[in-house]
């Protein structure tokens, strides 16, 4: 039952008179890297014909990042690109047009929806919506996106996906996934979430050297501890908490959960090990901030080539599904083989829209 305060009965009524019918099922496409750019900065806004079919989502985003001056030329520069740029966006594109809005509370983000529905919301796949509090500022999005959406005469509706990014949010994450039949996914926002909650920190997401925990003290003879000793400490992942809540209230109402921004651009090491702990704990992508981060998700979020080997192995062993079998040692049964179908589903979506990735997992041997 969604958290709505619409019956049942008409979660899935349009809106609006005329607007397009709502989706029952959110269309699992791949998003393994949702690329940001700036559209009112022009050496970035001319990248992006040649980045079409190289990344799974180009996002232009009218958000922060944008100079204050710049918020009228991003939006009508990602307005141009829309209308101009060949695959990209709507049911025939190869690579997903995404864009993030300015906040509600923002002097833009009303011209925002108004300007881009109209003039390229055939192309638009999804809307990010940013610090999203709770299911009110998503039931205003719908409403309003239905009206224009008739207006405009289109076909499909405009998908929304919110960033959790305030204290409210987060506490309101369940209802704000089960909001509108149109809400797609959540992403983290790791900057404005710290600075909501009062974190001390000063990053755009990963960890932080502070956050950690210590190997017990060595005992002497007669039981006293030398904590003056050295330990081994273990830095501490600041983000699972929140991560692991928009993954539960994700699945909970089938939209998709993603990481969000890893700021620290030229590490490279950590930016990978912070995506896969996202994409193990069950996000489908993550964003991608710089050219050079939409490799790195790529691979993480794309199932290894061992993993769909053994992934296979699980699902012929099992035959029908049902009992248990010992495969190298281990036991598998009715719920391993799930989450083996979990691996095995995803490389099949993968495949269809990635040759190399197909031509990998095509070559791998039976048995
Ligand atoms: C907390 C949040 O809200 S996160 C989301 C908001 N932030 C963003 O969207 C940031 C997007 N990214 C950026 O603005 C930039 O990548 C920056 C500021 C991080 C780094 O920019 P630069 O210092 O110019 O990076 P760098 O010099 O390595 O760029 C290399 C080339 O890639 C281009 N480039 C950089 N970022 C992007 C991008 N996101 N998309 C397309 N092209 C890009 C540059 O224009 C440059 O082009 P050139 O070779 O023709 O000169
Ligand atoms: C992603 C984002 O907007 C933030 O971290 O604040
Ligand atoms: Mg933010």
């Amino acid at each position: 039952m969604p958290s709505s305060s619409r019956s049942a009965k008409d979660f899935f009524a349009p809106l609006a008179v005329g607007a397009p019918a709502p989706v029952r099922e959110v269309p699992a496409r791949p998003s393994r890297a949702i690329h940001f750019f700036d559209p009112s900065n022009e050496k970035m806004a001319a990248k992006i014909p040649q980045m079409v079919g190289t990344v799974d989502v180009l996002l232009g985003n009218l958000e922060d990042a944008v100079k204050a001056d710049n918020k009228l030329a991003a939006r009508e520069g990602l307005v141009r690109i829309g209308r101009d740029t060949d695959g990209l966006g709507g049911p025939g594109g190869t690579t997903q047009l995404w864009t993030r809005i300015n906040s509600l509370d923002s002097p833009w983000a009303l011209d925002d929806l108004t300007t881009l529905v109209p003039a390229i919301g055939h192309r638009l796949d999804v809307i990010m919506v940013p610090k999203v509090q709770g299911a009110e500022d998503i039931h205003y999005v719908d409403r309003l996106l239905a009206q224009l959406e008739a207006r405009a005469g289109l076909e499909r509706p405009i998908l929304v996906h919110a960033i959790l990014e305030t204290a409210r949010g987060v506490a309101n994450v369940e209802e704000i996934c089960g909001a509108s039949p149109r809400m797609q996914g959540l992403s983290l926002g790791p900057a404005d979430l710290a600075a909501d909650r009062r974190m001390k920190t000063t990053r755009v997401g990963g960890g932080h050297p502070g956050y950690l925990v210590r190997q017990d003290p060595p005992t002497s003879a007669d039981g006293a501890a030398d904590v003056g000793a050295d330990r081994t400490t273990y830095q501490q992942d600041l983000w699972h908490y929140t991560i692991a809540r928009m993954v539960d209230a994700c699945a909970m109402h089938g939209i998709y959960p993603y990481y969000g921004p890893f700021g620290d651009i030229a590490d490279v090491v950590a930016c990978e090990d912070q995506f896969r702990n996202a994409f193990l704990l069950g996000c489908v992508g993550t964003w991608s901030l710089h050219p050079k981060q939409i490799a790195i998700a790529n691979k993480v979020f794309s199932p290894s080539v061992e993993d769909i080997r053994h992934a296979r192995r699980v699902v012929a062993a099992m035959g029908d599904g049902t009992g248990a079998v010992m495969l190298d040692g281990k036991m598998e049964d009715d719920a391993s083989l799930k989450q083996c179908l979990v691996l095995v589903d995803l490389a099949e979506e993968l495949a269809a829209i990635d040759p190399e990735l197909k031509k990998q997992y095509d070559a791998i041997e039976e048995g």
